[in-house]
């Protein structure tokens, strides 16, 4: 660079063409190069040259597409920017590019091109003296030239030509209309935008963007960053935790968001905040209570629900108790769900059910590591997450279910979380801090102890429940069942009514089982039944366009409840049924079908005793004859 005259700019200038902003004299602009020549200039010239001579390189504008870069050199515009580059940072991500921050410097003016490969190289004429912009009298036209080259990316023709004019009259002529234009959007901006209160008190508002000081540099992902950070230092977390959040709030906020390594961080980050570090609900235990609420809850389980309030009484009286783990085993449908959300009820806790059954690989308890693709936490730290709280009564619902696989034995896993001296401690992989679970109370289930793992067993203490006798059943039927069913079919009792021999007969004919889901289901059956008759009578009561003999129904329950309706309609037309739909035999035959296991009852009730006794005689006469026969001195040869 020559001295006289002011600073000089090399005579031969590498070329970068830009797209995407125009370079202005004095203002810096950050333009992201992918073209194979400018990659190659920032490859083969910048990053290469040691001197301060080769940070200095030429912008000019490119109005041509930069696909059609490849082969063929547009046209060359004549006029164009000297700049330093002032920073060069490259990336792969999502392709091969380099971003570069250069600082416009002076006007050059393209004399001859030197070369067109791997770069463009061409001879330049400066136009601006270096020095106007260093001193006092012309900082305001730099301080111009700044702002419009902010506004470049916007109007870029517009700035293509203040970037051509170049005796200051005509800068100025160009760019005035362009500030003007720019002050009348802000205008308008402003006029239409409502103005916050809340934002007036706290900060200001800038001509078309409010902002408050709070978070006066941030942007939309910035403000999001800033109410994470808030979130992390409002969640109680343990130290551990909290050393490891910052680290990761210190990455997140230095990675772009387009990277997806972001996502992975902030979703981290949104579970670490989510948790439950230190909320739990408050015990609120009476024994009586308990005892009466599990009563009310289910008939019979005496021996099971007295061995529930001992270890409530024990809780009670020792809050930091430690194990043992309560397992109840017996087979389906008795109940053992049930007992666990009422021990949840008595307690006042959130309950949360985590199905075993099928589980065969580790990372379904304890979480995958977060280098995995598609890594997520296990099911107690979601389970956690769901609840909210780190109190929770945890049902590990079918715990002989447990499979084993490649992936490792979950079972093992499950031994971590159910062993009160290790649990203060358990350590999700995804997570990868300790989570304290030793105030979870967990509850196993299971259907035979024989698939339980021994480890397992050995840290349980197992109460089994029994299967339910035939009159267990229709009590329970009676005072739970229908009930329940009633309610959530939306009847009364006044409309449906059961008797206890219908009961006796779902038990014996449509359901085998130790359990009474399936005679849940038969109620249920005969709940929905019903309910159509009833909404039916119900809106025939309401349009009161009856007649006696309007309805044809397929089946003779049908008919029955049509008749129900109908002597009541007979009496009062705009009544609907008065008298509860009860439930004989011949409905019950209607709604649920042919009775399932009628073959065997009615082969042994309809066996007559005579016939039974021919039947025998004869067998035994045969077998008579055979043994005679075969124990018969032989003749002699
Ligand atoms: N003794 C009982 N008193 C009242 N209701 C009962 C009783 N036993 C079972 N039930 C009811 O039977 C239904 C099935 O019970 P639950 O789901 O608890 O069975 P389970 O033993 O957990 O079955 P599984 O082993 O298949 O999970 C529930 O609606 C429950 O309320």
């Amino acid at each position: 660079m020559g001295s006289s005259g002011g600073i000089q700019i090399p005579n031969r200038l590498p070329l970068l063409l830009s797209h995407e902003g125009v370079l202005l004299p004095g203002s810096t602009v950050r333009f992201s190069v992918d073209s194979p020549r400018n990659m190659q200039l920032v490859s083969q010239r910048l990053l290469k040259g040691t001197s301060l001579k080769s940070t200095i390189i030429g912008v000019i504008p490119n109005t041509r597409d930069p696909g059609q870069d490849i082969d063929d050199l547009p046209a060359l515009h004549k006029i164009g920017t000297a700049g330093v580059a002032v920073q060069v940072v490259g990336s792969n991500w999502p392709k091969p590019h380099y971003t570069l921050l250069i600082t416009g410097l002076c006007r050059f003016s393209v004399t001859s091109l030197l070369k067109e490969r791997p770069f463009v190289l061409a001879e330049v004429e400066q136009l601006d003296k270096l020095e106007q912009y260093m001193t006092p009298s012309t900082h305001s036209v730099s301080a111009e030239d700044g702002e419009l080259g902010e506004l470049s990316q916007r109007f870029y023709q517009a700035a293509v030509q203040v970037l051509d004019a170049v005796s200051l009259e005509e800068r100025f002529k160009k760019a005035l209309p362009l500030l003007n234009k720019q002050i009348e959007g802000l205008k308008l901006l402003q006029k239409t935008r409502k103005i916050n209160p809340d934002n007036e008190k706290r900060g200001g508002v800038f001509p078309g963007r409010q902002f408050n000081l709070e978070d006066e540099d941030e942007d939309e992902d910035g403000d999001d960053t800033a109410s994470l950070e808030r979130k992390v230092h409002n969640a109680n977390m343990p130290d551990a935790a909290l050393k490891v959040c910052r680290k990761e709030l210190k990455r997140l906020k230095k990675m772009p968001q387009s990277m997806p390594e972001y996502a992975l961080t902030r979703n981290y980050l949104d579970l670490m905040v989510e948790l439950p570090w230190s909320k739990s609900t408050k015990d609120c235990l009476d024994i009586r209570a308990a005892r009466t609420l599990l009563d009310n809850d289910h008939y019979a389980m005496d021996k099971l629900k007295k061995r529930v309030v001992e270890y409530l009484a024990v809780r009670q009286l020792k809050t930091s108790l430690k194990g043992p783990i309560l397992c109840f085993v017996g087979p389906p449908g008795v109940g053992k769900t049930s007992v666990g959300r009422s021990v949840a009820r008595t307690l006042g806790r959130e309950f949360h059910r985590i199905a075993l059954g099928g589980v065969c690989d580790q990372s379904d308890i304890r979480g995958h590591r977060r280098t995995y693709v598609g890594s997520m936490p296990g099911r107690i730290i979601n389970g956690l997450k769901t609840v909210g709280v780190n109190n929770p009564v945890f049902l590990l619902d079918e715990v002989d279910k447990l499979g084993k696989s490649l992936q490792g034995d979950p079972a093992a896993a499950l031994l971590e979380v159910l062993d009160p001296e290790q649990n203060h401690s358990f350590t999700d992989h995804y997570l990868n801090v300790a989570f304290d679970l030793s105030q979870v109370l967990f509850i196993a289930t299971a259907n035979t102890t024989a698939t339980i793992p021994p480890a397992l067993l050995d840290r349980m203490e197992v109460l089994q429940v029994p299967g339910y006798t035939q009159e267990e059943k229709v009590e329970i039927a009676h005072r739970h069942l229908i009930p329940n069913q009633l309610e959530q079919h939306g009847l009364t009792p006044q409309q449906l009514h059961i008797p206890q021999d219908t009961t006796q007969a779902i038990i014996s004919s449509y359901t085998r089982e130790a359990g009474v889901r399936s005679l849940e289901r038969k109620i249920g059956a005969i709940c929905r039944a019903v309910a159509v008759k009833v909404a039916e009578g119900q809106r025939l009561a309401k349009t009161n366009t009856v007649t006696e003999n309007s309805t044809q129904h397929k089946g003779e329950i049908l008919n029955r409840i049509s008749n129900t309706l109908s002597y009541h309609q007979g009496r009062d037309k705009a009544a609907p049924p008065e008298m509860p739909i009860v439930i004989d035999h011949i409905a019950l035959k209607d709604i649920l079908g042919q009775p399932l296991f009628e073959l065997e009852v009615s082969r042994s009730s309809g066996w007559k005793h005579g016939e039974e006794s021919a039947e025998n005689e004869l067998l035994s006469s045969f077998f008579k004859a055979v043994v005679l026969k075969l124990f018969s001195p032989q003749p002699p040869k």
